[in-house]
């Protein structure tokens, strides 16, 4: 797939290097093998997916952000001084950028990168989060956003979701856990299936320990249907479940 950053860049962008950044802020990570650890967080706008249930709804469906400098992004991410940095999108591997960055935040941070795995980039990153994409995250007229005309990102998304090559080189060159959003039972013959095509291809390891079932939810309500039964899945298999930290914490509110 060539990629495209799905943003244009306006010519008010700041010279050099930028990237269109969402949001900056500090937050536990919510989410994951580092859940509860304190991490600044740089949230990149714009997507090559279009997940329905998307919780970063104004990087995907309605990208909003500024251009910043990745010289700025580096300074206001060091003004904060934390240990862990995490950085997000939207998809932020999509961004040539988001490597530049990830070269500049190497020597001092540990740097965890939440991608939905159809991306690599050249760059280091202490830990990969991957989030492959189910075919229950596929937007569709009935369970679009509410005002969101679907349109071609149905068979867009259902085409791009999963590709075993930038999968398997992001396991095979990185630190990772594979992060399934799960929203019930009927997901789990398909995390089995690719999860058996992965170690398939993969010249690395991939252990039941590195795959976390996660509940779909974007609010405290949403996750209240859906923590129990993941939980269960989760200890039926033999995987790991996570929870939503910053959901139970701060609900759905922005910046957290
Ligand atoms: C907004 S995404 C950004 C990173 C990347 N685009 C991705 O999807 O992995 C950050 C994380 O939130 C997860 N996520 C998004 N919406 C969710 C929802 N409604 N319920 C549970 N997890 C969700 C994604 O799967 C991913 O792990
Ligand atoms: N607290 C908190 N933890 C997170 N872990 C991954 C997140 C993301 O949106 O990628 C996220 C987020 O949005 N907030
Ligand atoms: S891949 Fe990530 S950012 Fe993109 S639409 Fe899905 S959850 Fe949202
Ligand atoms: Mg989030």
């Amino acid at each position: 797939m060539p990629v495209s950053s799905e943003v244009e860049r306006p010519e008010s962008a700041p010279d050099g290097p930028a990237l269109p950044v969402n949001e900056l802020f500090a937050s536990l990570q919510g989410e994951g093998k580092l859940a509860g650890v304190p991490s600044t967080f740089v949230r990149t706008s714009g997507c090559n997916l279009r997940c329905w249930f998307c919780d970063s709804y104004h990087t995907s469906w309605e990208p909003t952000h500024a251009w910043m400098g990745v010289d700025d992004v580096a300074s206001e991410v060091d003004a904060r001084d934390p240990d862990h940095v995490v950085l997000t999108g939207g998809e932020p591997l999509i961004h040539d950028e988001s490597a530049t960055l990830l070269r500049e935040l190497a020597d001092d941070y540990h740097v965890t990168v939440e991608t939905n795995g159809t991306v690599v980039p050249d760059a280091p990153m202490d830990l990969a989060s991957i989030s492959p994409k189910l075919s229950t995250s596929t937007p569709t007229p009935a369970n679009a956003p509410e005002g969101v005309d679907v349109g071609e990102w149905e068979a867009r998304h259902e085409e791009r979701r999963i590709d075993l090559d930038p999968l398997s080189t992001l396991v095979e060159r990185h630190d990772f856990q594979l992060k399934f959003v799960v929203t019930g039972p009927d997901d789990l013959p398909e995390i089995e299936g690719l999860l058996d095509d992965l170690r398939g291809v993969a010249d690395a390891e991939i252990r039941d320990d590195d795959v976390l079932l996660m509940p779909e939810g974007q609010t405290r309500k949403e996750l209240a249907a859906t923590r129990n039964v993941v939980a269960d899945l989760a200890l039926e298999r033999g995987y790991r479940y996570t929870p939503r930290l910053h959901v139970d914490l701060w609900n759905d509110a922005p910046e957290t």
